[in-house]
This record gives C-alpha cells, sequence and structure tokens, in this order.
C-alpha cells in the first residue's frame, strides 16, 4: 500500500524550546552589561567611521567549547586589551555557531555536550551566561551570526558580528544582517569571491521585509531599516588576499562604487592555510602596511586560544585536552600576546 504521508518524511522529532524572552529573563542585564555592549556597538563604528583611529582586533578561539576555558582565556583577554588599548580596540571572538563544509560539531548552541546529542535549550542557556559573564568583565564580544533564529536570544550581548565566507551570498543572512545593531562584516567567500561581500554589504544597507520569530517566540514578518554600518573581511580563498597588492584591488573596487574603503582581514582560515602559526606573517604584513600609510585597514582577526593547536573531539571527554580548539588550529594565548604587542610597536 502506498504511505499515504506527503510531509515530513525526513523528519524524526519537533521539541518546542525556551523563547528569547524567557531565556532573557533567565538572565537578565545589568547597567553593566548594558554599558559593555554600547561601548562596545559605538568604538566598532567610530573604528568603521574612521573618527577613532584605532585598530579593531578580533582575537579569540576558533570556537567556544568549554565555558570554563572561555571564561580563563576572557580574563587573560580583558588584561590585555586595557594595557593595548591606546592602539588596540580588543573584541573578544566568541563563535557559537560553526559552518561546516560538509560534517561536523557545529558548535556550543548546537552540541553543548559535544556527543551528538544536540541539546540545543541547554546550549542556548550555556551560550547566553557565558556571554553575561564576558559583558561583566566588560570585555565586548564578536560572533558568527549562522543561524538566522538564535540571534532573537543572544544578539543583544554582542558588539560585532561576522557573516562567515559560506553564507555571506545567502539572502536570509542579509535580511538579518540589516536589522542587526552592531556593525556586521562580510567575508569573502571560501573561492576568494570579493563581490558577494560588496554586494552583501549593498543589499543590508537596504531595509528588508522577511519571516521570523519574535521576543515571545511567535512567527512574525521582522521590517528592517537597513544596516549602514558594514564592512568587507578578506579571509583568503585559492590564495591568500592580504597583501598591499590585494588590499590596493579592494580598495580600488570599493572606491568605485563611492564606498570608502575600509577592510578588516582575517590572519586565520585561507590567509594562513588554516596553520595557525602563520598568522602571524599575515599580521606583520598588516602592521607594515599601516605604517607604511595604509588608512583603508580598520581590522584583524586572529584565532587564539589557551593553549596551541587542535584537538579532535575524543568518544572518551574524559580525554579532552583544556584549552585547545575543538575546530581550526589556534595560538596560544603567549604568542597571541607577543603578536598583538608586536603589531602595536610596528604601527606606532
Ligand atoms: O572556522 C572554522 C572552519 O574553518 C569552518 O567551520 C569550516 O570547517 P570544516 O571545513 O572543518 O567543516
Ligand atoms: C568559519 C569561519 O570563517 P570562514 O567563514 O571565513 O570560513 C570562522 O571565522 O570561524
Amino acid at each position: 500500500m502506498m504511505d499515504p504521508r506527503i510531509e515530513n518524511l525526513n523528519v524524526s522529532a519537533e521539541q518546542s524550546i525556551i523563547t528569547p524572552i524567557e531565556l532573557k529573563e533567565l538572565y537578565p542585564l545589568s547597567e553593566k552589561h548594558i554599558e559593555t555592549v554600547n561601548k562596545g556597538q559605538t568604538t566598532i563604528k567610530n573604528i568603521l567611521n574612521g573618527s577613532d583611529k584605532r585598530i579593531l582586533a578580533i582575537v579569540g578561539p576558533c570556537s567556544i567549547h568549554d565555558i570554563k576555558s572561555a571564561k580563563e582565556y576572557a580574563q587573560k583577554l580583558k588584561v590585555l586589551a586595557d594595557d593595548l588599548k591606546e592602539d588596540l580596540f580588543i573584541v573578544m571572538r566568541i563563535y557559537f555557531e560553526k559552518p561546516r563544509t560538509t560534517v561536523g560539531w557545529k558548535g556550543l548552541i548546537n552540541d553543548p555536550y559535544l556527543d551528538n546529542s544536540c541539546k540545543i535549550q541547554d546550549g542556548l542557556k550555556q551560550a547566553r551566561g557565558l556571554l553575561v559573564y564576558i559583558a561583566e568583565l566588560g570585555l565586548p564580544a564578536a560572533g558568527e551570526a549562522l543561524d538566522i533564529v538564535t540571534p532573537q536570544y543572544i544578539q543583544d550581548l554582542f558588539s560585532w558580528t561576522a557573516i562567515g565566507a559560506r553564507t555571506t551570498e545567502s539572502q536570509s543572512h542579509r535580511n538579518m544582517s540589516s536589522g542587526l545593531s552592531s556593525v556586521v562584516g562580510f567575508k569573502n567567500g571560501t573561492d576568494g569571491n570579493i563581490d558577494i561581500a560588496i554586494n552583501a554589504m549593498q543589499a543590508v544597507a537596504s531595509p528588508h521585509n522577511f519571516v521570523s520569530i519574535n521576543p515571545e517566540g511567535k512567527v512574525a514578518v521582522i521590517r528592517t531599516l537597513g544596516n549602514p554600518n558594514t564592512h568587507i573581511i578578506l579571509r583568503g580563498g585559492k590564495k591568500p588576499n592580504f597583501e598591499a597588492e590585494h588590499i590596493a584591488a579592494i580598495e580600488k573596487k570599493l572606491s568605485d562604487l563611492q564606498i570608502v574603503p575600509r577592510i578588516m582581514v582575517d590572519c586565520s582560515h585561507a590567509n594562513s592555510s588554516k596553520k595557525a602559526q602563520k598568522q602571524e606573517i599575515v599580521l606583520a604584513s598588516l602592521a607594515g602596511q599601516i605604517a607604511g600609510g595604509n588608512k583603508s585597514i580598520m581590522g584583524f582577526m586572529v584565532e587564539s586560544n589557551l593553549m596551541f593547536g587542535k584537538q579532535s573531539i575524543p568518544d572518551d571527554q574524559s580525554e579532552l585536552k583544556y584549552g585547545v580548539s575543538v575546530t581550526d588550529e589556534c595560538l596560544d594565548f603567549e604568542s597571541t600576546e607577543r603578536i598583538l604587542r608586536e603589531f602595536c610597536r610596528k604601527i606606532k
């Protein structure tokens, strides 16, 4: 007999979860938290428009997989951020959602226990709890908005947002970005395509109307005003794209479109062939370009953790090494501090 079902053939379960407003009630914001985000968002807008001459530094783990080590990292980074604040505005990279080339662990929100149990509600709670802790330290946070619903739960705690190389061309991500309050950086495509990021910046500056959820968790039409605070992030493609010749080519492309060139360089990913130590070479090149008079480079990103390297997620969680990335290779904290200090010395 023919199966009479015509929908949900590939759905195994559906589970209601906490609403955005309920999660926010569990982790309410104090004046201090609001001040951290407000200052973070405003300073980054000022760096983008050139009224704050410092360089924006997005620094932190490739992904957050362990709240304890993320807190320890944040404490260390806050000390460094205060020390280098004359030259750098340091924002901690807090990536809870990982885009995968095929399959793999999709980040703390999706699978907080790293065992494929995918307890997403717990992941949202852990994520918001960590963001509140970091805001309490007075350290601004930077994240990738990958899922287009989860921003309702946590986006109020981010001072800067990235759209990743795999989603820069996606209309849903552009719609969402047009309503975000923070500056949004668009990565070039994984193949090195720059145009998709420039198209994204132009699309996001306009108002959009789309279906999402509201704070009560109800399906809603969201109408945005458009977000004029965007920039490109060069992350390399088939080849790196951080050298002066690449920067000059992007500057020309943006200027021809009457867009003031403001460029962030991701020292990791295809700019360092995913070899963490190569980030130092990229950062040194950026420092040289800035010291040589470049005015368009407004920021950089470095992937860094407590310890160097990366590890696969073991079946037995007791074998997880503390402070080591479970996604891309990261620099250890001491090397990170050294290359950031060197960068500041060179650009003075
Ligand atoms: O930043 C992390 C990774 O580069 C990205 O999530 C893709 O990872 P994958 O190619 O290992 O899936
Ligand atoms: C996935 C990331 O980068 P990209 O989108 O450039 O691959 C990332 O920064 O974690």
